[in-house]
């Protein structure tokens, strides 16, 4: 099929590039000019594991192309699929100015039956509004539907996430747009769930929010093993064992970051408040998250009483591992309140770096070449993500590497056990149980 993807970022391309792997045709817009001359020379702008070398290969396979005219997007695709940012606004509630405005301009180009889908993360109702502007501003008579189909995909895991989904989700009343949606996804062998449009964008929020809440419950959870003696891995593993909870998103840590989490559990609670029923819980997920750095932060100001002048080392500026997003990464916020704390930071992160040459930040730590370049004369080590380089590392090199043995494992990657064998002190999230040498 012929199809269209609005916005060329994480979701888009991969989206676009998936699409054209399953043998639809495919053209990609973004207004962005930069990034379209990056992507039609064949560099994806950001990096994401296998997702350059599907884009290359189906750029040659001519099913992928990319465009800066909304005009072609809309003149090639039977189904538009937009996927442009929604960022929050300082209240929590989403900035849907980017919706609005892509809606405009496909009304101005459509000159006969289209889809147009929403797989942006939009609050509920969302789709009724991009079908009244579409209709405020298309020619009379001019035919279309709206769809909401919701993306799940994880950064790091983007591609293997849109080949092969727990589910999808596809929201419409509409049943001539509901059958060219499940041919579309016909290729892909996963669950598909049909509903209307509010339901589908509902889900999307309820996810994330669902997720972030098991996080703030482990991380919750943590505290209280830390003052109980107890080991957080050992709850995690005990809880998880139950199919009605599961092991995943019970990892203890420095709390959630990155583009979605944060944004969506703040826009569900405005969403909340709108509908007026404020989803109150979601504040103490909120709360939870906030304070993991702050007590970890305080952890090392307990070991190091001041941090002025300390010469501290940080392991991993992205998100989280396997990306080089560093988006509402709570590893650079813990880097700027230890600058801004007058502590002298050396960092190091596998894919992040060049992202982070981009910020001010740059200009106030050094930039290592590498994990043990970063430890060099350090006082004190903070793993702020989990890259699984860093759980390979010279133990033996780390220690030597540094003026003082000293771990603040801020996601629990390293042993305990194994860390203090090469005379380390070590503090993990959680690990109540291993303070104390055995
Ligand atoms: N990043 C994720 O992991 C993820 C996963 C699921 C859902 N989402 C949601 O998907 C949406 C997009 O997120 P993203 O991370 O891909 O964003 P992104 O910032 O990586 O990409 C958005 C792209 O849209 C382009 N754009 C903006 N306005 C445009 C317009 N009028 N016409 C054409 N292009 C335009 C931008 O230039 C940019 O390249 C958001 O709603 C987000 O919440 C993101
Ligand atoms: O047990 C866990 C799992 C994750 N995290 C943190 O949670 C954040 C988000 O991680 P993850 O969900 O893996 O990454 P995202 O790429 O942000 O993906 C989430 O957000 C996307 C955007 O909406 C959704 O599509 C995905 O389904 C959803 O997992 C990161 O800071 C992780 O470090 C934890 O602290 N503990």
């Amino acid at each position: 099929m012929k199809l269209t993807i609005i916005g060329s970022g994480y979701v888009g391309l991969t989206t676009g590039a998936c699409f054209a792997e399953v043998g639809h045709q495919v053209v990609c817009v973004d207004s962005d000019p930069d990034r379209v001359q990056s992507l039609v020379t064949g560099t994806v702008p950001f990096f994401e594991p296998g997702l350059e070398a599907l884009v290359k290969k189906n750029v040659a396979a001519k099913r992928l192309r990319f465009t800066g005219s909304t005009e072609e997007g809309v003149n090639h695709g039977e189904v538009l699929f937009i996927t442009v940012p929604t960022p929050p606004l300082a209240d929590g509630s989403v900035d849907l100015t980017f919706m609005e405005k892509v809606a405009r301009e496909i009304a101005q180009y459509l000159d006969s039956y289209r889809v147009i889908v929403d797989k942006s993360t939009v609050p509920v109702k969302t789709g009724e509004r991009v079908a009244q502007t579409i209709r405020k501003y298309a020619k009379p008579g001019v035919e279309f539907d709206v769809v909401s189909n919701p993306e799940f995909l994880r950064e790091g895991a983007a591609v293997m996430d849109l080949m092969k989904p727990d589910r999808i989700v596809i929201g419409g009343n509409s049943d001539r747009a509901l059958a060219l949606m499940q041919k579309i996804y016909e290729p892909f062998v996963a669950p598909v769930l049909v509903t209307d449009i509010n339901s589908a964008e509902l889900i999307k929020h309820a996810a994330n929010s669902f997720l972030a809440l098991k996080i703030s419950y482990i991380n919750a959870l943590a505290e209280l093993c830390e003052l109980s003696g107890a080991d957080v891995l050992k709850v995690a593993e005990g809880i998880g064992a139950d199919k009605r909870i599961g092991r995943g998103f019970l990892n203890a840590g420095l709390g959630y970051g990155g583009s979605c989490f944060p944004k969506d559990v703040a826009a569900f609670i405005a969403i909340s408040e709108q509908l007026g029923q404020p989803f109150n819980l979601l504040k103490e997920v909120q709360a939870i998250n906030n304070r993991q750095s702050v007590r970890f932060l305080d952890s090392v100001r307990e070991a190091l009483w001041v941090l002025k002048d300390k010469k501290i080392a940080v392991w991993g500026l992205s998100f989280k591992p396997n990306t080089d997003d560093i988006r509402s990464s709570v590893a650079v916020s813990l880097v700027e309140k230890l600058v801004a704390e007058g502590a002298e930071v050396s960092a190091y992160d596998p894919k992040a770096m060049a992202k982070v040459r981009e910020t001010s930040l740059a200009s106030q730590i050094r930039l290592a070449d590498s994990a043990l370049d970063a430890a060099a004369d350090a006082e004190a080590l903070i793993i702020a993500t989990e890259w699984a380089e860093f759980g390979l590392v010279d133990l033996a090199a780390l220690r030597d590497a540094m003026q003082t043995p000293l771990i603040f494992d801020g996601r629990n990657l390293l042993d305990p056990v194994a860390v203090r064998d090469f005379g380390f002190q070590y503090r993990g999230v959680g690990r109540g149980i291993t303070t104390e040498r055995h």
